[in-house]
């Protein structure tokens, strides 16, 4: 078993326990009437390449990234820096995130929030909502035949979806949902290795016309900048930034 199957199993067992403590019908009410902050204009007309600035205290990788982890402290740098929108991890075995964090961002920036996890079910969707997720994260190789509905019921709910392919193959499963912004994750998340040039090989499948998002292993300005001339939309960055928060200028 690969660690995005581990990762899925666990995900389904904590969510028939969330059911267990708050009814979907409940979850239904929390959503209803939150205010979704525009992720798709961030990206869209973002000066340059659009930078979406993630907040994690670890990963299955990595381990512990950041050993004295604050998220608030961590939003306040990257609102500084002026970053196009935020990507805060909420997965909480694997990655230590909270769905908490969510909230505790968006009350100290302006910007719009992508919730990072693992959907697997449509739960998930009205509890992305109700936490105050602008975005939402579908990842194709997880939803696979499930992608259109999942997509069609973010839409619906008015989050902004991002959804992640990873390999050619999974192209096939985006052509049904026909996402208007597209993740190539530079990671494969069946062995977790990065490489950002895997950007370049996915890019030629896609629509033209797509906000596409470069995810993974971007480590500075070289990268950006080799991003830039293939014309992506954006690059989502998380441990080279938490790696030099006191720093940041190191990475660009
Ligand atoms: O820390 P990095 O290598 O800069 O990567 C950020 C982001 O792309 C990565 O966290 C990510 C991409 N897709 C995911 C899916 C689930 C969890 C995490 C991810």
């Amino acid at each position: 078993m690969n660690i995005l199957d581990k990762i899925v199993e666990k995900k389904i067992e904590q969510i028939a326990e969330e059911k267990r403590q708050v009814s979907i019908e409940e979850m239904i009410k929390r959503a209803e009437g939150k205010i979704i902050r525009d992720f798709t204009s961030a990206i869209r007309d973002a000066e340059g390449l659009a930078i979406i600035s993630e907040i994690k205290k670890a990963s299955p990788s990595q381990g512990i990234i950041k050993e004295d982890f604050d998220p608030v402290a961590t939003a306040k740098i990257y609102e500084e820096q002026g970053f196009d929108a935020f990507s805060v991890l909420t997965e909480k075995h694997f990655f230590l995130g909270d769905d908490s964090y969510i909230e505790m961002v968006k009350a100290v920036s302006s910007k719009p929030i992508l919730r990072k996890d693992f959907i697997v079910d449509e739960y998930q969707i009205y509890q992305t909502k109700a936490i105050g997720g602008d975005a939402i994260l579908l990842i194709a190789s997880v939803l696979k035949e499930k992608l259109p509905e999942y997509y069609r019921k973010s839409v619906e709910l008015g989050l902004h979806p991002l959804v992640e392919i990873h390999s050619e193959k999974e192209v096939a499963y985006i052509e049904k949902a026909d996402p208007m912004i597209i993740g190539i994750n530079n990671r494969d998340l069946e062995t977790f290795t990065t490489d950002v040039r895997h950007t370049e090989k996915i890019l030629k499948y896609l629509p033209k016309d797509r906000l596409v998002i470069s995810e993974s292993g971007i480590k500075g300005a070289e990268d950006l900048k080799y991003l830039k001339s293939l014309g992506v939309s954006g690059a989502l960055i998380g441990e080279s930034l938490m790696r030099n928060l006191k720093d940041i200028k190191k990475v660009f």
